[in-house]
C-alpha cells in the first residue's frame, strides 16, 4: 500500500533524526507521520493492523515527547506522553519522558508517582535500568521534601571548595503571601515569624544570560558585550514565554514601572510548583511589554555571592526570577538573596515578624543617602521606605552633609566617626535610627576598624566594633563586608567564644542556615582573603 510505503518512509527519516539529535526536524517529520498514522487508524477494520498502527503511534508521541523535551518544550512534551500512555500506559519510554518532564517543571511528587510506577512495571527494560529508576527516586524524593520544608544544606559542596557542579534545589515558597505594600504595588509579605538565615524562598529561574564580561581601558564593562548579553536574554525569556502559558500568564501580572498601586495583587498559589497543571489563560505579550517588564524586574546575580559561590570575580549574569519580581527594595532590608546555579535563593538576613513586609536591596545600601537617591534614579524610582524617609528629613541638618563631604575629601576617619557619633547624642536619636546614619557611613567605619593606627589613636573615642556591626545588623541585616571586618579583627585578636558567635550569627544572616560549622568557617575565611 503506498500509504504503508510512506508511513514507513516517515518512521526511518523521523528515527535518524532523533539519532542525530536534530531535535526540530524530528518533531515536523514525527508530526507528519502522526497525522498520517491517525488518518489511517480511522479507516482500519482489521484488528492485527489496528494494533500496530497503534502501536507505532504510542512510540511516535512517546519520542516527540523525548525530542520537545529536549528543547525544553515541557508543555507540549507532556501533553504526548499523555496521548502515547492513553493508547499503552505502562509504555517504558513514556513513563520515564514524563517523570523527567515533571521534574523539571518543579512537580517533584507526581515526578515520584511516575518513576515508582515504571518500577512497578517489573519489565525486562526495567530491571535493565533499575540503576537509573533508583537515583531519579531518590532526586525526586530530596527535591520534594525540599520544596516542602525549605531545609537544604549546601555545607558539602562549600566544603569540597565549590568543586563538581552546584547542588540540585527544589522550588520552595515558604510563609508569605502577596499583599499590597506601603512602599509600592505590591509586596511580600511574612504570615509566620522567620528567624535569621532561614529561607523564605527558592525559585529557579525563567532565563538567565552569563558572560565573562572584557573590561575596557578605561575599566568599563565592555558595552558590546553587555548589549549581546542582554539580546541574547530577551530571546531566551521569550522563548520561555512563549512556550509556557504559566510563565506567560505570570510575567502579564508583573510591573513596569508605572501606576503600580492599580495592579491587580495575585494570589501567591499562583507561583507555586503545584500550579503547573492549571489551565492558564492564553494571553498575548508582545515583545515590548515584555522588555518593559524585564527593564523593571530582572535581576544581576549579586556580584557578592557569584564571587563566594565559587565563580569568577568577572562573570556577570543576569536573569529572571517570577516570585522575587514582588519583592520591593528596602535601603533597611530583613532579607537577602543568594544564586545558586540557576536558582536564587531568598532568606532572612535579620528577624522578619510575621506581617512585615520582605525587602530584599536592589543596590548598594551602605552607602550615604545622596548616592542612594542616585542609584533608586537608575532604577527608575524614588524609594519610599522608612530608613529613606528619615534620612530625607535629617538632610536639613547642615553636620550630616559636612560629614559626608569630609569622609569624601579624605578626613581622619576617626574624626568623622566621632562626630556623627556626638551629633547622634545630641540629636537623642534611637537604635534602629543610628544604625541607619552608621550604614550610610559605613565607609568610615570600615576604613577606621581596619586601620590599627586609626583605632590606637581614637580608642574609646569611638564606639568598639561589636556593638557597631549589632546596630549594623538591626539596621540592614546582614551584610558580607560587615561580617568580613567583624572576622578579620578576631583574626587579629585570637577568637573568643562570643565574638566567634556572634560572626556565625552573622554569618547565617549572610550565607544561610549553613549547617556545618567547618563549611561556615570556609565562608568567613573566603572573606577575609579576598
Ligand atoms: C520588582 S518590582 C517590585 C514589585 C512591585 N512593587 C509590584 O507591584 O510589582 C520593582 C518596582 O517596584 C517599585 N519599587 C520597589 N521598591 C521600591 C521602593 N523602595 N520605593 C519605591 N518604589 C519601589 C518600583 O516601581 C520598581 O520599579
Amino acid at each position: 500500500m503506498e500509504e504503508e510505503t510512506t508511513l514507513q518512509q516517515l518512521r526511518s527519516k523521523a528515527t535518524e533524526l532523533l539519532l542525530r539529535e536534530d531535535w526540530n526536524e524530528s518533531i515536523k517529520v514525527y508530526s507528519k507521520f502522526i497525522s498520517l498514522c491517525q488518518q489511517l487508524l480511522s479507516n482500519t477494520i482489521q484488528q492485527s493492523d489496528l494494533l500496530k498502527l497503534q502501536k507505532s503511534l504510542c512510540l511516535s508521541f512517546s519520542n516527540r515527547a523525548e525530542a520537545r523535551f529536549r528543547l525544553r518544550d515541557f508543555e507540549e512534551a507532556l501533553k504526548d506522553c499523555d496521548e502515547a500512555l492513553q493508547i499503552d500506559n505502562t509504555h517504558f519510554k513514556t513513563l520515564v519522558c514524563k517523570g523527567k518532564i515533571l521534574l523539571n517543571l518543579n512537580r517533584y511528587s507526581l515526578a515520584l508517582d511516575c518513576f515508582k510506577g515504571v518500577l512497578g512495571l517489573e519489565s525486562q527494560q526495567c530491571n535493565g535500568n533499575l540503576e537509573m529508576l533508583n537515583g531519579f527516586i531518590e532526586k525526586c524524593k530530596k527535591l520534594d521534601y525540599l520544596s516542602r520544608t525549605g531545609n537544604f544544606d549546601v555545607s558539602d559542596w562549600i566544603s569540597g571548595g565549590f568543586s563538581g557542579v552546584c547542588p540540585e534545589l527544589g522550588e520552595f515558597v515558604g510563609n508569605v503571601e502577596i499583599k499590597r505594600s506601603e512602599i509600592s504595588g505590591r509586596g511580600l509579605f511574612s504570615t509566620k515569624n522567620i528567624d535569621v538565615g532561614s529561607l523564605i524562598l527558592v525559585t529557579k529561574a525563567v532565563a538567565t544570560e552569563r558572560c565573562i564580561l572584557p573590561k575596557c581601558s578605561n575599566g568599563v564593562l565592555g558595552e558590546n558585550a553587555q548589549l549581546v548579553m542582554w539580546k541574547n536574554f530577551i530571546d531566551k525569556v521569550n522563548e520561555s514565554a512563549s512556550k509556557c502559558p504559566k510563565i506567560r500568564h505570570l510575567i502579564s501580572k508583573l510591573s513596569i514601572g508605572e501606576n503600580e498601586d492599580d495592579l491587580e495583587v495575585p494570589d501567591i498559589s499562583l507561583f507555586k510548583p503545584e500550579t503547573e497543571g492549571v489551565n492558564f489563560p492564553t494571553e498575548d505579550l508582545d515583545v515590548d511589554k515584555i522588555l518593559s517588564v524585564l527593564d523593571v524586574n530582572s535581576l544581576v546575580e549579586e556580584a557578592v555571592s557569584s564571587k563566594v559561590l565559587g565563580k569568577n570575580s568577572d562573570y556577570y549574569g543576569i536573569g529572571l526570577w517570577l516570585l522575587p519580581c514582588l519583592i520591593n527594595h528596602s535601603c533597611s532590608p530583613n532579607a537577602r538573596r543568594l544564586h545558586i546555579g540557576d536558582y536564587v535563593v531568598v532568606l532572612a538576613s535579620r528577624v522578619v515578624k510575621a506581617g512585615e513586609e520582605i525587602t530584599f536591596a536592589y543596590y548598594d545600601v551602605l552607602s550615604p543617602f545622596s548616592k542612594r537617591k542616585e542609584m533608586a534614579k537608575t532604577w527608575g524610582f524614588q524609594c519610599e521606605c522608612k530608613r529613606c524617609k528619615y534620612e530625607e528629613e535629617m538632610q536639613s541638618k547642615p553636620e550630616i552633609g559636612e560629614i559626608e563631604k569630609g569622609i569624601e575629601r579624605g578626613v581622619d576617619v576617626g574624626c568623622a566617626i566621632f562626630r556623627l557619633e556626638e551629633c547622634m547624642r545630641r540629636w537623642v536619636m534611637r537604635g534602629k535610627e543610628k544604625g541607619y546614619f552608621r550604614a550610610s557611613f559605613w565607609k568610615a567605619f570600615s576604613e577606621a576598624y581596619e586601620s590599627e593606627k586609626t583605632v590606637r589613636r581614637w580608642g574609646r573615642k569611638i564606639p568598639a566594633l561589636e556593638p557597631i556591626v549589632d546596630s549594623l545588623v538591626e539596621a540592614v541585616g546582614g551584610d558580607e563586608r560587615v561580617l568580613k571586618v567583624l572576622v578579620r579583627k578576631l583574626k587579629k585578636s585570637g577568637n573568643g567564644f562570643a565574638e566567634m558567635e556572634r560572626a556565625i550569627k552573622l554569618g547565617r544572616g549572610v550565607y544561610g542556615k549553613i549547617v556545618k560549622k567547618q563549611a561556615l568557617r570556609i565562608l568567613l575565611e573566603l572573606g577575609v582573603h579576598e
